[in-house]
């Protein structure tokens, strides 16, 4: 098991070219957000429009859109639970299905559906939990799959006390794709490889930071590319901006991490 460091975000982080556009750092598509759950969508599309994704667009429950647009004039917005969804499924470079998606296993049914091989499938929250209990069909996408202990026990079969990287790491190996088990020290899994987040701390124990970690995960491998390395340096920078908040602030919100991300990136893209 490899721990990360702070080399993994300088080394994906990188200064942009000058002769770019926003079409140039992805397409994000955030599914999620149903009437009782609409913060986590719109915090992980926050996550993702300050992370830098080039265009961020929220299918959640018509109840989110206004709420969403007065907090991120940024995002785009449309009903979940009409046609166009999957249209936006197909004009996005990731999808990110979960954060707030509640028991709409329709929705996620649709998207799953619709997601391409060509593309990146975020895995995370309620989506995770519906895909345990119902097994749908998955896509020949790029899969991250971001479960927390809970979420992993459910995915995985392996009870929260059980949970070891070893243990994990047989059940990560029937998965197609990456996983991402979110603890105290958060474990990746890809293909045989595992690594081991070092940092973070109970400060990000509050609702909201798996859809915040969600959305930047997102937003990194739409801008720096669909490899296992983008996902890393989303998990480091998530927890190393909280421990670097965590130094004044009792709890970190989703939302002050957010605010971080774009002096953040700015400071490990010029190293
Ligand atoms: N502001 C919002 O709208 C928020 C919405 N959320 C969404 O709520 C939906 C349900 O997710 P939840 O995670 O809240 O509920 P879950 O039911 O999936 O898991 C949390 C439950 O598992 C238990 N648990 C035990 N050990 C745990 C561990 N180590 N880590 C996490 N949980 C553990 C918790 O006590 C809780 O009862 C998801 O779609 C999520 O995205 C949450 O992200 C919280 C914030
Ligand atoms: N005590 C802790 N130490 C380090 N990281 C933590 C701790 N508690 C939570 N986290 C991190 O916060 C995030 C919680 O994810 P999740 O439970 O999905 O949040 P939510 O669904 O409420 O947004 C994960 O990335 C997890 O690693
Ligand atoms: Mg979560």
């Amino acid at each position: 098991m490899q721990i990360l460091s702070e080399a993994i975000v300088d080394q994906v982080i990188q200064p942009r070219q000058q002769a770019t556009h926003k079409g140039d750092f992805g397409r994000v598509l955030i599914v999620g957000g149903n009437a009782h759950f609409g913060g986590a969508a719109i915090i992980a599309a926050s996550a993702a429009v300050y992370a830098g994704a080039g265009l961020v667009t929220v299918a959640t429950d018509s109840h989110n859109h206004a709420p969403l647009h007065a907090r991120l004039p940024e995002a785009m917005v449309i009903d979940s639970q009409r046609s166009d969804l999957i249209d936006a499924v197909h004009q996005a470079t990731v999808v990110v299905i979960g954060p707030g998606l509640g028991d709409d296993e329709v929705t996620l049914e649709r998207v799953l559906s619709a997601v391409t091989a060509q593309q990146t499938l975020v895995i995370d929250g309620s989506a995770i939990t519906l895909y345990a209990a119902n097994q749908p069909a998955l896509p020949q996408a790029h899969i991250i799959w971001t479960p927390h202990q809970m979420e992993w026990q459910r995915l995985s079969g392996i009870a929260i006390a059980d949970q070891t990287p070893e243990t994990s790491a047989i059940a990560a190996a029937k998965l197609p794709g990456i996983v991402v088990a979110k603890s105290h020290r958060t474990t990746i899994f890809a293909g045989t490889d595992s690594y081991q987040n070092p940092v973070g701390s109970a400060a990000l124990a509050t609702g909201g930071s798996g859809d915040t970690l969600a959305g930047i995960i997102g937003a990194f491998n739409a801008q720096f590319g669909a490899h296992v390395t983008s996902t890393l340096a989303a998990v480091y920078a998530h927890s190393d901006i909280s421990d670097q908040l965590a130094k004044t602030q009792f709890v970190t919100l989703p939302t002050a991490i957010i605010a971080q991300l774009p002096q953040y990136m700015a400071i490990h893209a010029n190293k």
